[in-house]
């Protein structure tokens, strides 16, 4: 009978706190889709100010953010976007840029710590006067953190950089922050210093902010006005939303100041995971809140199967590929409860290898 959940499968598992649900039952709200809505209003006005940006619109989800901002940017038939081979937007957002907007998209080689050689950024780019049977380049999007890089910061000088060679070129860039406030934190730099080159950002404050429900656009009050117009086509305009912007307001509130602990926590993970010699685990490439762990000799244990016996304890994790496993911390997630998990995963390798008649153990 399992009696203690741990839930490290993602941040996208945060449930809503007593004051958001107690926001969620005060707000004001009116109808959005007329523009009146009072909360939505001032929660996307709050949003703007601080990411450092004209305007802000609230979308249902931080895919759909993205896919706005690269559509929005991308309006011309023909455009290319250039992104990395191993960012979200590329890999799983079901390819709705290409489906859903005829976006091409150009990628270009994710480095370990998330970033894109510039030179090989400014390699990609096509330009108009370019051959006829070329697309042409019209935006490049980072994403920061970066998800399947573990979570690592992307600094603000790199992306400085990119924005001066997106300007050099005529170019508009996109950062998908779905956890732009956990580089923020990580790297010590204001979030809307960190986004300053950025022409638009998709912000989750679903993930390590907790809010139940919703993503922010942020851009100038052109780029967002065209931005509120596709969310409606797309179907994302929603009524009486301040229920869902209050919410919102709230974990802007009161938990980015909780996400220095999830990092925290995450080290205390990676240091624990260490300790274990069936695993291993690059603990410089934690810088915020997700612990990615290679299991040494998948074959007498998967990332599947470990995931299912932890599950028995449990503990619920998410298999990253054939060899790893995921973890992602959140402020529902207690020091006291890093602790039990690493006991739960010594225990199910000690069974494992006693069931399996191996010497040694965790
Ligand atoms: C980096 C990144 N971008 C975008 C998204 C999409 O957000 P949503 O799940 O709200 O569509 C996610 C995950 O959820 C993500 O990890
Ligand atoms: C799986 C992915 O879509 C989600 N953003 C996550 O990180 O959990």
């Amino acid at each position: 009978m399992v009696t203690r959940i741990v839930d490290l499968r993602s941040d996208t598992v945060t449930k809503p706190t007593e004051a958001m649900r107690a926001a969620m039952a005060a707000a004001d709200v009116d109808d959005d889709v007329l523009g009146t809505d009072p909360t939505a209003e001032l929660f996307e006005l709050e949003l703007a100010k601080v990411m450092g940006k004209e305007a802000a619109v609230f979308v249902p989800s931080g895919t759909m953010g993205n896919l706005i901002s690269v559509l929005v940017h991308c309006e011309v038939r023909g455009s290319e976007v250039i992104l990395g081979d191993n960012s979200h937007i590329h890999v799983y957002e079901n390819g709705g840029i290409s489906t859903l907007g005829g976006v091409h998209p150009k990628t270009v080689k994710n480095n370990p710590d998330g970033t894109m050689d510039l030179q090989l950024i400014e390699a990609a780019i096509r330009h108009p006067a370019d051959a006829l049977y070329y697309p042409t380049t019209r935006l490049i999007c980072l994403e920061n953190t970066h998800a399947n890089c573990g979570g690592r910061c992307v600094s603000v000088e790199y992306t400085d950089r990119v924005g001066e060679l997106a300007k050099r070129h005529g170019l508009k860039l996109h950062i998908d922050g779905a956890r732009i406030f956990n580089a923020s934190v990580a790297l010590g730099v204001p979030v809307h210093r960190l986004v300053q080159a950025a022409d638009s950002v998709s912000v989750c404050m679903s993930k390590g902010l907790g809010a139940p429900v919703g993503s922010v656009i942020v851009g100038s009050k052109d780029f967002i006005g065209k931005a509120r117009r596709l969310r409606k086509t797309l179907g994302g305009g929603m009524r009486q939303v301040g229920v869902l912007c209050a919410a919102a307001y709230v974990a802007l509130r009161d938990n980015v100041r909780k996400l220095e602990n999830d990092h925290r926590n995450a080290k205390i993970f990676s240091d624990g995971l260490k300790q274990i010699k069936q695993l291993t685990v690059d603990s410089t490439s934690v810088e915020t809140n997700m612990v990615f762990f290679d299991i040494v000799d998948s074959s007498f244990i998967s990332p599947e199967k470990l995931c299912q016996l932890l599950e028995k304890h449990g503990v619920l994790a998410m298999p990253a590929s054939s060899t790893s496993v995921r973890l992602v911390l959140h402020y529902q997630i207690s020091e006291s409860d890093v602790h039990y998990a690493l006991t739960c995963i010594k225990q199910v390798i000690n069974q494992v290898l006693n069931e399996v008649g191996q010497n040694g153990g965790a």
